[in-house]
């Protein structure tokens, strides 16, 4: 039987042993297993069978039954309560992907009506990035002072407002505003999100939970392109509904939350028992929680003996080696999860669809839309894998098949780079335009030159009359004069405009490179590191440590969408990717090295993985075999998925 959250009772002890009651009533055999002692070893080491059924008589049916009756109790206890509280937060997760992705639609009209110069268009696209790694460093202090439910609020009362001001602009300083507001919440939106569920979730949902967080990324990622193509036809005005729209979910945020409880274990550190008992029995269900909050206030209390309470929180966190560790891996994994190029691949997708043949600017639009949902899709993959595989191993085989498909990428584009075009018709620049394009021999010269295109005529599949001209900065799909001056003209002419890339025959490969990418990094390289950040902190170090990694994250994906034009500039396409894949093997090493599992573990159970030397390569593995669950059947606990075989008597 179910209970339901909303009727928020403290479970007493006679509602637990009724409810034990007719547990033994359904299960007389586990009964009788569970006579033997206060706590019944109920499946001990898996693999040993020894509890195992396999059809068997007595003991084995027991087993089985117990086993069932588990799992029936594991059902019954995480209340829907916590999915809503997990939901409402992950709309943070919502704001983060829609906000990202939605300016590069926008852009796309912004630039024309405003004419807004390269300057501006990056200012308003990074600036959003680049105020959202200073609000998540600096929502650690905000989470420990303030705590997680009020930190969320301001994240969605930041987006209510600044989607407000985008949509109401009416000049670049004002939209400089908005996306500035706009990006303070999605940070603070970003650090604390996982943090929170993370602490309200069970530890054999936790990351499931977490990692939907992730999935609404991606989510958000995925309805801001829709949103985009949807909207691009709206050429006067459209992007006020792109960028506006984002305060509806920031408003459900909002109001959610005025409803929602504080995580418990923030207040069990303020001192708030009372509260956080309420709070947690209301999150457990038909489950004590006596045990959960005993285990919190007994390590908050032992960490304050062994760390002290005294000095700035990342100065303890240096200096204390469990937590100078972990901090040193959850930086890591958000470092290279940017370095191996998400955010470039996305905001590039559409160029290297357009390499393997289309054409059509704004079918490229709706085809990256594709992109984004193949990303959501195979995030959705990883919601399902993070229990069964682990972190580790999950983390480790997406980043594995990260790299191959970059090196795949970089192929792709070093093929179509060696069989490039030749220029073979130079038109003479209208007096006073630029003519540096008409300089280049070659369409792969003409490409790694942002201010220049490929215009050119097909004899069947022969390219011929080819020019590189400059591009018309306002419109993309254009050159600035010449043949490909006009869309219109492109048919009666019957020339092909080629910005971005080289009609080449091997530009597929660079396609199936962008899938695999995204098959493999979505389940793995893009939840991973903000799950495991979740968890790998001990309390008094949560808030920090994770706005120090979730800082990372925001100032190297800005550091790599800043620099990759330039990179390619310098390195070419192909160089640029092959440098991906370079920092994505060195990440394969850190995460083969450095990366503890956590899955199953209670949250002040993770701190001692840590103890350690830093690089054991897994070792803390060896003990996954032997995973131990038990139920506490005289007495009022039920306790499931604990894996400390030194608490089962
Ligand atoms: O985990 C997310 C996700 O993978 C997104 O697709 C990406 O844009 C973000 O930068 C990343 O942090």
């Amino acid at each position: 039987m179910s209970r339901k959250a909303s009727e928020n009772v403290e479970y007493t002890l006679r509602s637990l042993s009724s409810l034990k009651g007719e547990r033994r009533r359904k299960q007389p055999e586990a009964d009788a297993a569970s006579a033997a002692g206060e706590r019944s070893l109920l499946a001990a080491a898996e693999s040993s069978g020894s509890l195992q059924s396999a059809g068997g008589g007595g003991g084995g049916g027991g087993g089985d039954l117990e086993r069932a009756a588990r799992q029936q109790f594991q059902r019954d206890e995480t209340p829907a309560f916590v999915y809503v509280a997990a939901v409402f937060s992950a709309l943070g997760g919502f704001l983060f992907g829609y906000d990202t992705g939605v300016v590069s639609g926008a852009m796309l009209l912004l630039k024309r009506q405003l004419s807004l110069d390269a300057l501006w268009q990056e200012l308003l696209v990074s600036g959003t990035v680049g105020a959202a790694a200073v609000s998540a460093l600096a929502g650690g202090a905000l989470n420990g002072v303030c705590g997680r439910r009020a930190s969320i609020l301001l994240a969605s009362a930041l987006c209510t407002a600044g989607s407000a001001v985008l949509a109401a602009a009416d000049n670049k300083e004002t939209l400089l505003a908005g996306r500035l507001v706009v990006g303070l919440g999605i940070g603070i939106a970003s650090m604390t999100v996982p943090v929170y569920i993370a602490e309200v979730s069970p530890p054999d949902l936790r990351g499931r939970l977490v990692t939907i967080n992730t999935l609404f990324i991606t989510g958000g990622q995925f309805f801001a392109s829709v949103v985009d193509g949807a909207f691009s036809y709206l050429q006067k005005d459209g992007w006020r509904y792109m960028l506006g729209l984002a305060a509806v979910p920031a408003v459900i945020q909002f109001f959610g939350f005025l409803f929602l409880p504080e995580s418990p274990r923030w207040l069990i550190q303020k001192g708030q028992t009372q509260k956080a008992r309420r709070i947690l029995s209301q999150m457990r269900g038909n489950q004590t929680i006596d045990e959960e909050y005993d285990s919190i206030k007994n390590n908050i209390e032992e960490e304050e003996k062994e760390v002290g309470s005294a000095g700035p929180v990342i100065c303890r966190m240096l200096s204390y080696p469990p937590t100078r560790r972990a901090l040193i891996v959850g930086c890591g994994l958000q470092m290279f999860q940017q370095l191996s190029g998400i955010n470039t691949v996305m905001y590039y997708s559409a160029t290297i669809l357009q390499m393997s043949g289309v054409e059509d600017d704004r079918l490229a639009i709706w085809l990256a839309s594709v992109t984004a949902f193949t990303n959501f899709i195979f995030t959705l993959v990883g919601v399902w894998l993070v229990e069964k595989v682990g972190r580790r191993k999950l983390t480790f085989g997406s980043l594995a098949g990260t790299t191959v498909a970059l090196i795949i990428l970089a192929l792709g584009f070093l093929l179509s780079a060696q069989v490039s075009p030749r220029i073979t018709f130079k038109p003479i620049a209208p007096s006073g335009q630029n003519a540096t394009c008409t300089r280049y021999s070659y369409c792969n010269e003409c490409m790694l030159d942002p201010d220049c295109g490929f215009c050119y005529r097909m004899n069947k599949s022969t390219i011929i009359d080819s020019s590189c001209v400059p591009v018309n900065k306002a419109l993309t799909s254009e050159a600035a004069w010449g043949r490909c001056e006009n869309e219109t003209r492109f048919k009666t002419e019957e020339v092909f405009w080629a910005y971005n890339f080289c009609p080449t025959p091997y530009s597929w490969t660079a396609l199936l490179g962008l899938i695999l990418y995204l098959v493999f990094f979505a389940p793995g390289m893009g939840p991973m590191p903000w799950t495991v950040n979740s968890e790998i902190y001990p309390l008094w170090a949560r808030s920090t440590g994770n706005a120090c990694s979730s800082g990372i994250n925001w100032i190297f994906n800005v550091l790599v969408s800043l620099t990759f034009l330039h990179t390619a500039e310098y390195l070419t396409y192909y160089g640029a990717f092959f440098l991906y894949a370079g920092f994505a093997a060195v990440g394969l090493l850190f995460i083969y090295g450095c990366l503890p599992e956590t899955k199953g573990k209670k949250l002040e159970e993770i701190e001692s993985l840590f103890d350690n030397r830093l690089c054991t390569c897994g070792t803390t593995d060896s003990d996954e075999g032997r995973y131990i669950e038990y139920i506490r059947v005289k007495g009022s606990n039920y306790h499931l998925s604990d894996n400390d075989a030194s608490d089962v008597e």
